[in-house]
């Protein structure tokens, strides 16, 4: 990591877990930092994370992957930035980047097709690192041309922060029906996102889905699990023979569900 002067880093903090701050003097073993709050502060290298000052300046990314750096700190900012305008949800979306390389071997015209992930692409520069690779090793005298021709997309994480809060106008019938049918990574991230492509995945398929909510005690999965069943019912109407809508169904299940395992935790007294 470069630690010139007036480098951009992150720093831990006690009370505030990072902080961001500049580099003053990087001479010795520790490194003397100026903290955005005006603090002097030492640190040695290995502890500390580049950060990208450029990006503070917007109301942060719906896709993690657009960080510059996809450090801790840089993370937890960024969730903390949306957080701070309600936007709860946050994607972490994987991409496969196709590069086409047209390059010389031996004096021959090689043309490559690869296909990179997009973290390795994002994260580590790792078409440069590759290339640099392959004419160390002989294995290329010249890249010529480098070409981003197709990016297809794998699949997706959602985050959600818990508001702790209700956020009404995140879940009512004008957000169901925007999120109906929409390409998944189209609108902003949302768990109604996320059901929506495994409710056309399920259809279009004829295959079970599974969507998996994890998270620690009163992170918010009983309520994320309930948004998830609540737009499943708005989008799957009423079976055959049936004349209680799936709603109704469901909701006749919420009394069961809650009766089993209930249990108060440190974190959440509605714990289920
Ligand atoms: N999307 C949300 N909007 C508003 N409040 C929320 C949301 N998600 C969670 N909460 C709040 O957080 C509390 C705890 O959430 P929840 O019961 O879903 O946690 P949990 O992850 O299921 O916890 P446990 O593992 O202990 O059962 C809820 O009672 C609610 O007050």
């Amino acid at each position: 990591m470069n630690l010139l002067h007036g480098s951009k880093v992150w720093v831990e903090d006690r009370d505030s877990a990072w902080l961001p701050a500049e580099v003053l003097d990087s001479d010795g073993n520790e490194i003397l930092l100026l903290t955005d709050s005006g603090k002097k502060v030492f640190a040695s290298k290995e502890k500390l994370f580049p950060r990208d000052a450029d990006e503070e300046e917007h109301g942060g990314f719906e896709d993690m992957t657009r960080l510059a750096y996809l450090n801790e700190p840089g993370v937890m900012f960024n969730l903390r930035r949306r957080y701070a305008l309600n936007d709860i949800y946050v994607s972490v979306c994987f991409w496969i980047v196709d590069i086409l390389i047209i390059g010389k071997w031996s004096g021959h015209t090689e043309v490559l097709f690869l296909g990179f992930s997009s973290f390795e692409f994002l994260e580590y520069g790792y078409l440069i690192v590759w290339l640099t690779r392959k004419i160390n090793s002989g294995q290329l005298d010249v890249c010529m041309s480098v070409k981003r021709v197709a990016e297809t997309y794998t699949g997706s994480i959602l985050i959600a922060v818990n508001p702790f809060t209700k956020l009404p106008h995140l879940y009512d019938s004008h957000m169901m029906e925007q999120y109906k049918g929409a390409p998944l990574g189209e609108l902003s991230p949302h768990v109604f996102a996320v059901a929506d492509a495994s409710y056309r995945a399920m259809m279009n398929e004829g295959k079970s889905q599974s969507i998996l909510v994890s998270g620690e005690s009163g992170a918010g999965k009983t309520e994320t699990t309930k948004l998830i069943m609540q737009y499943l019912t708005f989008v799957g109407g009423r079976a055959a023979g049936d004349d209680r809508t799936v709603e109704q169904q469901v909701l006749e299940s919420n009394p069961l569900l809650e009766a089993f395992g209930n249990a108060r935790t440190v974190r959440n007294d509605n714990s289920r």
